[in-house]
């Protein structure tokens, strides 16, 4: 939430400079506020796990959240119960009338498929195409990251050598870009995917600034210069354990599987791992709210 202070006081000018949010007593008093409108595309199979961490971050703010969860009405979900579904989710066609001041597209377990074959990529693709007009910005995440980048912007992804699977640390390439205020130098995060998005690819492209990158020189953070697409490579929403459950089901599955990386404590898998990323992503979805979300929005739309 910007702070409201007096039009003169001397610390207004360095704070401008440092690009703090700062509203003026006349903004402020003139100012609309409503409930923000969330959409969740969840494409995770474990939907109900999803919804915890997504809702958690959601909920620190003092702004109000109203939350749609949206499926997809083209493919069959395996891992989450019809009356979980026909509960707590409606469907693309029920909604497509209405705008939302933000929306949030996850990752899926397909990345080792081509875009094209995945079930729902042409429901997708038309989801994708009517944020553009009724969805002021859209936050997406792993894979949903990638087919953002190759939907809107035409960049593909490749298979990595191995697995990028564990906790890594990342930079932050201007300090004063909103979305990453308050983050320290710093800040770790974790990635669970088989493939990735070069670096020069981002780098080149018109339309695309790259807010942070890995210590693998992966791109992490990627926004759209219209400020209306997050790209985020990773799963900042991800629990502790997160890592550990998918690396137990893997060896459980007798998968060649490397430990998490930076993850259990002296690489003990016995150990319980730290959740070390927690700051970060509650700063990460607090700044998307605030700055691209609710200060953005029309207030009538
Ligand atoms: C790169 C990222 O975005 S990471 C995010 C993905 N990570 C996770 O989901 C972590 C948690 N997931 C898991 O642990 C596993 O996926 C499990 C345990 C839930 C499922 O494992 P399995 O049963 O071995 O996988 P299975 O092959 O049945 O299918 C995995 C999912 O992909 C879906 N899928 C498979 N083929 C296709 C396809 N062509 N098009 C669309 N979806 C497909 C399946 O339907 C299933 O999703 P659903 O439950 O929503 O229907
Ligand atoms: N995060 C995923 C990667 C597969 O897409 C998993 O390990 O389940």
């Amino acid at each position: 939430m910007p702070i409201n202070i007096p039009k003169n006081l001397p610390a207004a000018d360095i704070l401008k400079e440092e690009k703090i949010f700062v509203m003026d007593e006349e903004r402020a008093r003139t100012q609309d506020i409503r409930p923000l409108n969330i959409l969740i595309l969840n494409l995770m199979p474990e939907k109900e796990k999803t919804e915890l961490q997504l809702l958690r971050l959601l909920g620190n703010t003092p702004l109000q959240v109203n939350i749609t969860f949206l499926r997809t009405a083209t493919h069959r979900s395996t891992h989450v119960s019809k009356y979980h579904l026909d509960t707590f989710y409606t469907t693309f066609d029920k909604i497509k009338s209405r705008r939302y001041d933000g929306m949030i597209i996850t990752g899926a377990p397909v990345e080792h498929l081509e875009f094209e074959e995945v079930n729902y990529w042409e429901e997708l693709k038309e989801i994708m195409e009517w944020t553009k007009t009724h969805v002021t910005s859209t936050l997406h995440i792993c894979w949903g990251a990638q087919a953002a980048l190759y939907y809107h912007y035409g960049i593909g992804k490749y298979p990595l050598p191995k697995k990028c699977f564990g906790i890594y640390q990342h930079d932050v390439a201007d300090h004063k870009e909103k979305l990453l205020r308050g983050f320290d130098e710093i800040f770790n995060a974790p990635h669970s995917r088989h493939t990735g998005t070069a670096k020069e690819d981002i780098e080149n492209h018109p339309d695309l600034r790259l807010l942070s990158v890995s210590e693998l020189g992966d791109p992490f953070i990627i926004i759209s210069k219209d400020s209306k697409n997050i790209m985020i490579t990773g799963h900042l929403e991800y629990d502790a354990t997160t890592l550990k459950d998918e690396y137990e089901r893997d060896l459980k599955k007798g998968l060649d599987i490397d430990m998490p990386e930076n993850y259990f404590p002296n690489d003990d898998a016995t150990k319980r791992p730290l959740h070390t990323w927690r700051s970060h992503s509650h700063l990460l979805f607090s700044n998307w709210l605030n700055y691209y979300v609710y200060q953005e929005t029309p207030y009538e739309w």
